[in-house]
């Protein structure tokens, strides 16, 4: 039986109901928290839809970045519905280890449900934790690896997650981080902008998710630059980092060695 180990806690969400509105921007933990809950139930068909399929490829990407390898216990952090925990699974193999780690509850749900229909023999390696990824319950030097998909820009404290995922490495591990770049090309930042304001948030609209899928564009805006998350990266104490830009420049992956 496939390990399901949520870290039970009481919804830290008062009214789930009040959705953020768009001209206010997502402030808090807790109404981030929420806004996933909120998307879980369409997230991967959405991601699917909206990027052509594409973001399979940028997640391989960050999976094959992170050099994990058969045998190793590695980390996804805000795994979502788990995208890059099952390709870290497929790479680790059954002698390997995969802990899946979010504070959605709801996506963790979603994730824990794909495990048991995609039926793998490997996938029996990975267990979900639901848990804030500023604050890692694990000891030191724990991890061979760790991947972040989508997950840095959407954490409020990004210094204490860095600083987290730096604790729980061991010495000489990668962690391989992929998100939207914030690209110091304005060509690409129009392509990006107009991509989210024109098809993005009109499909979501669909699914009464229009605020939500907004978010994405202010989340981009105030994320780093490729050169500031390489600083980020160097400033936590990592020995070496490099940030590649990817699928035309709208995304980008860090890597980091401790
Ligand atoms: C992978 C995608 C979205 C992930 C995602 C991340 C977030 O932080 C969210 C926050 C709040 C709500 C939703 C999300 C969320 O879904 C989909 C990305 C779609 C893009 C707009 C990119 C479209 C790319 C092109 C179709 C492909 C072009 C590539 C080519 C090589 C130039
Ligand atoms: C855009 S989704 C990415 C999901 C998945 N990694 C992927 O690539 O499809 C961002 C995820 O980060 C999680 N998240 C955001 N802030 C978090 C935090 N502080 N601690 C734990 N998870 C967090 C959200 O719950 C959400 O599932």
């Amino acid at each position: 039986m496939a390990s399901l180990h949520f870290l039970l806690r009481p919804s830290s969400n008062p009214n789930p109901l009040a959705l953020p509105s768009r001209s206010r921007p997502v402030r808090c933990a807790n109404e981030r928290q929420a806004l996933f809950s909120r998307i879980a139930p369409v997230y991967d068909n959405l991601n699917d839809f909206l990027s052509l399929g594409q973001h399979r490829i940028w997640k391989r990407m960050a999976v094959s970045w992170s050099r994990a390898k058969r045998g190793d216990d590695v980390l996804d952090l805000c795994c979502g519905s788990g995208d890059l925990a099952f390709l870290l699974s497929e790479r680790v193999g059954s002698d390997g280890k995969v802990i899946g780690f979010d504070f959605s509850r709801e996506q963790l749900l979603v994730a824990s449900s794909r495990q048991h229909l995609l039926l793998k023999a490997c996938y029996k390696n990975i267990e979900w934790i639901e848990g804030d990824a500023t604050k890692l319950p694990f000891s030191d030097c724990s991890f061979d690896a760790i991947t972040m998909g989508y997950g840095l820009r959407n954490v409020l404290d990004r210094c204490k997650a860095m600083q987290e995922m730096f604790r729980v490495l061991k010495p000489g591990s990668r962690v391989s981080i992929l998100d939207f770049n914030k690209s110091s090309k304005p060509f690409i930042t129009s392509i990006q902008g107009w991509m989210i304001d024109n098809v993005v948030v009109p499909v979501a609209t669909g699914y009464g998710l229009a605020d939500e899928y907004a978010y994405l564009k202010s989340s981009v805006q105030e994320f780093l630059t490729g050169k500031e998350l390489e600083k980020l990266a160097l400033e936590t104490g990592f020995s070496d980092a490099k940030h590649y830009e990817i699928g035309g420049g709208i995304m980008g992956n860090l890597v980091a060695k401790r």
